[in-house]
């Protein structure tokens, strides 16, 4: 199967104003993918994809999330299940679950959810999930397969998720100035990583808060991914007219005006640079749900490569 899949609906257009990449249609799209493959799987090779989610502690956007990773890979027919342990959890009693799932044979995808308690130490938790069911691609060993081109690693959800939506909103990368700001290992890095990739071919700079004059940087790009974790950063005299921008941020900031009295804004000052833009991303509604999705895609490769499977998109 390839994460690829065609959705429909993925751009939508305002007279006068950038067109915006529907990221919900196009995660909806690879999820029905994830799931016909899921079907095949089943029914050919009697294989249920696995995919186990470790939550630690009571964050309550944590809660949210890993609830959606659950009730997602079930409605496409995989065995999802939550392990919850409390906050006062320790580094041990995590690995040994994380131990637990390596040997366990109906677990074919692990992810521990991020952030974790101050006790924890994330590395030490990454290092300990087996690589080939490191569905995150937080380890050190999919990491590098990712920088070096080795197609068998994982890459990460969110990264991986832009690249389909840039994909589906058929903007040409090859060649093109890409410019990524934020160094994220989760976002930032990877992406990079993925860009360079050959056959993808891309040009790219990674800017960071240290960056010297940034918007001077920011206005060659032809593509803008913000993953700098400030809301609303990226202004719109940063952005050349015509590039297409893509927002990862998720900030959530106060506005008395809703009725829980927070709102969530990206990285981009959203309603300026969209009239600059050619392409955009809403937050939220843009990125975000291709992060499940993506994970839900890693699960399915995973199952197949460790069941010896060949995939049915290569065949
Ligand atoms: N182990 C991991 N931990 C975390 C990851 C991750 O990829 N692996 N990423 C984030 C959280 N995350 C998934 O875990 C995630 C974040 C956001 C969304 C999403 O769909 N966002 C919506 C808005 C949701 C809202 O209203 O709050 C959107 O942007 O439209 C999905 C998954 C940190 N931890």
């Amino acid at each position: 199967m390839r994460a690829e899949a065609s959705a429909t609906d993925a751009v939508v257009q305002d007279e006068g104003s950038a067109r915006l990449i529907d990221g919900a249609a196009v995660a909806r799209g690879v999820r029905a993918r994830v799931a016909e493959e899921v079907a095949r799987l089943k029914a050919e090779h009697g294989l249920t994809p696995g995919l186990s989610v470790v939550l630690v502690g009571d964050d309550p956007a944590s809660a949210v999330y890993v609830r959606n990773k659950e009730k997602q890979s079930v409605e496409a027919g995989m065995r999802g299940e939550t392990i919850r342990m409390p906050a006062t959890t320790t580094q041990e009693e995590l690995l040994a679950v994380v131990d637990r799932l390596n040997a366990d044979e109906r677990v074919h995808g692990i992810l521990v959810q991020m952030p974790l308690p101050k006790q924890i130490e994330p590395a030490a938790v990454i290092r300990g999930i087996r690589p080939d069911k490191d569905v995150d691609a937080f380890h050190p060993a999919n990491v590098g397969k990712l920088l070096i081109g080795e197609r068998d690693g994982f890459a990460p959800c969110t990264p991986a998720g832009v690249m389909v939506l840039l994909e589906e909103a058929g903007v040409p990368l090859k060649g093109a100035e890409v410019v990524v700001v934020g160094r994220s290992n989760i976002v930032g890095k990877p992406m990079a990583a993925l860009l360079m990739q050959p056959g993808v071919d891309a040009t790219v700079t990674v800017c960071h808060s240290r960056t010297r004059d940034l918007a001077a940087h920011t206005r060659r790009a032809d593509v803008l991914i913000a993953a700098i974790g400030r809301g609303r950063f990226v202004t719109a005299d940063m952005v050349k007219p015509g590039a297409v921008v893509i927002d990862v941020g998720m900030n959530r900031i106060d506005d008395p005006t809703t009725k829980t009295g927070t709102r969530l804004v990206g990285d981009v000052d959203f309603d300026a640079v969209r009239s600059v833009a050619s392409a955009i991303t809403p937050v939220p509604g843009g990125v975000g749900p291709m992060t499940i999705a993506m994970l839900l895609a890693n699960t399915v490769r995973a199952a197949r490569q460790l069941a010896g499977v060949a995939d049915a998109g290569a065949r």
